[in-house]
C-alpha cells in the first residue's frame, strides 16, 4: 500500500493537518502556562497517543517527562466495554507527581474514565487529561477534560494516530474512509 492507495480509500478530510498543528500549538501553550515551574509528566496511552503526544511534547517549553501505557477493553465483544486491561503499565512512580494523560480520541469515554480512576489510586499530585478529539457519547461518562483539540460527530475518524485494521494511523490529517474500505461498495 503506497500513498497514492491510501488517498484513495479516503472519504473525506474531516481536520486537516494545519489545523491539528495549530490546536495541538495553541494546547502547549496553556499547558505550558497551567503548569509554569512545576514538574509534569505526560502519559500516552498506546498506541492511538503516539502523534498526538510527539507533537505536543515538541511544541511544549516545559522540561516535561514521558511515559506511556498500553491498555485493552475487553469483555462482551465490545471494544468500549469498561473493563480495561493493562498491557504495560507506566515505567514511572507517579505518587505525588503532575500527571497529564494524553489521548488522540475520546468516544465512550470508558478506556479514560477507567485510567484516570486507576492513576488516581497511585496518589499523584493531579491527574488532567488532554484529548486531541472527542465525540459526542463521551457526556454520558462524567469525565473531567482539561485539554480537548476537537469536539467531533460521531463518526468512525482514522488518521494522526488513529487507525482501522492497524492502518491509516500515519495519515496526518484526520479524514473518513470510502466504503470500499470497510467491503461495503
Ligand atoms: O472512549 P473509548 O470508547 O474508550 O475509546 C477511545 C479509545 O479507543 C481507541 O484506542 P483502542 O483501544 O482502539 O487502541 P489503539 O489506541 O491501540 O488504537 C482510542 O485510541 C482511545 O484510546
Ligand atoms: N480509529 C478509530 N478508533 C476509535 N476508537 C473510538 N472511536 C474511534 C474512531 O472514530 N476511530
Ligand atoms: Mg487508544
Amino acid at each position: 500500500m503506497d500513498a497514492a492507495d491510501m488517498d484513495k480509500d479516503l472519504a473525506r478530510v474531516l481536520i486537516s493537518e494545519d489545523e491539528l498543528q495549530a490546536k495541538i500549538k495553541e494546547l502547549a501553550a496553556r499547558i505550558d502556562e497551567d503548569y509554569a515551574g512545576q514538574d509534569l509528566l505526560i502519559v500516552g496511552v498506546l498506541k492511538g497517543a503516539v502523534m498526538v503526544m510527539a507533537d505536543l511534547a515538541r511544541a511544549l517549553h516545559l522540561p516535561v517527562q514521558m511515559d506511556w501505557m498500553a491498555v485493552s477493553s475487553y469483555g462482551a465483544g465490545t471494544k468500549s466495554s469498561g473493563v480495561v486491561r493493562v498491557l504495560k503499565d507506566l515505567d514511572t512512580d507517579i505518587a505525588g507527581r503532575h500527571v497529564l494523560v494524553v489521548e488522540d480520541i475520546i468516544d465512550s469515554g470508558l478506556t479514560l474514565s477507567w485510567l484516570v480512576h486507576n492513576l488516581k489510586s497511585r496518589n499523584p499530585a493531579s491527574v488532567e487529561i488532554c484529548a486531541a478529539l472527542r465525540k459526542p457519547d463521551a457526556v454520558k461518562v462524567p469525565i473531567d477534560v482539561k485539554y480537548i483539540g476537537f469536539d467531533i460527530p460521531n463518526e468512525f475518524v482514522i488518521g494522526y494516530g488513529l487507525d482501522y485494521a492497524e492502518r491509516y494511523r500515519n495519515l496526518p490529517f484526520i479524514g473518513t474512509l470510502a466504503p470500499h474500505v470497510y467491503g461495503e461498495a
